[in-house]
């Protein structure tokens, strides 16, 4: 079954959050960690006790593994290991993107089902131009997996970048571009494509067109501010396709599993309420 087809029947039996698995220094030391790998494979166990087959998504950034090198990345693999096959569909956090030739390897590297790191979609850049994403959108469409492409990104920076006009005179901004190109590799796709944008819960308004009939990541919800009526407004009718996303929202209900489950649930239940 494609992503876009898992992410619907996910979202349908769990509610559309994506619990992020971002194991900041600064909660390690409130979880009672060390921050070493040893806290590093404590945290991440914990945080897959919790929400493996609880939740529709998770999303481990992988920048807080690599962070102890090699021995972090064998973390980072044995939990995504862990969480796949659970029911929740696990989305890698790796914003890559490059030449088509490198591109085509972090493609295999992520999306390629026999591959160690293999999820089930993964976050990509496309500031080398959206057609070097090709190799992404090959590997996964063979391997049923997703991608997120970043369109709208929740950091105040973004929009120098986000909201330029394409080079080609169509007055169309960088961010338009990316969704419009998204919408057509969806095209015909039911219930939705397996293509995604990232669209932040932060940016304030949006003039570029959202219905790329594909699933919208959403990060920026909690900690940095983003509200279930920020999602609401800006999502309009192509809400059911929003998969809000919030890591230190939800982990700073640790280290009780429990808490932790019932911090996810929260989320859930308040994004259906709206
Ligand atoms: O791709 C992402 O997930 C992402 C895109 C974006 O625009 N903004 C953003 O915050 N993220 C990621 O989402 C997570 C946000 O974490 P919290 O702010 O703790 O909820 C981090 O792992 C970010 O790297």
């Amino acid at each position: 079954m494609s992503f876009g087809s898992r992410a619907h029947v996910a979202m349908q039996a769990y509610g559309p959050a994506c619990i992020g698995i971002d194991p900041h220094a600064a909660l390690l030391e409130q979880w009672g960690l060390e921050d070493s790998v040893e806290g590093l494979d404590r945290f991440a166990s914990i945080c897959v006790e919790a929400f493996a087959g609880q939740v529709a998504f998770v999303k481990p950034q992988s920048a807080f593994f690599e962070r102890f090198g090699a021995r972090g990345v064998v973390v980072l693999e044995r939990t995504i290991e862990d969480l796949r096959h659970t029911g929740s569909l696990v989305v890698l956090d790796v914003k890559r993107g490059d030449i088509g030739s490198t591109a085509q390897a972090y493609a295999e590297a992520y999306l390629d089902d026999d591959a160690p790191m293999a999820a089930d979609a993964i976050t990509v850049s496309p500031f080398l131009g959206f057609g070097s994403l090709a190799p992404f959108f090959e590997v996964a469409e063979k391997n049923d997996a997703g991608v997120f492409v970043l369109a709208l990104t929740s950091n105040p920076e973004g929009p120098e970048v986000q909201h330029a006009r394409l080079a080609d005179s169509s007055g169309t901004t960088v961010a338009g571009g990316v969704l419009a190109q998204l919408a057509d590799l969806n095209a015909g796709a039911a219930p939705m494509g397996s293509y995604g944008a990232v669209v932040g819960a932060t940016i304030g308004s949006a003039d570029e067109d959202l219905s790329i009939n594909g699933p919208i990541l959403v990060p920026g919800f909690g900690a940095q501010g983003g509200t279930v009526e920020d999602i609401r407004r800006l999502f309009g009718d192509v809400i059911d396709h929003v998969i809000p996303s919030t890591s230190r929202g939800v982990l700073a209900a640790g280290p009780d599993v429990a808490a932790l489950r019932e911090a996810a649930a929260r989320v859930n239940a308040e994004l259906v309420g709206s």
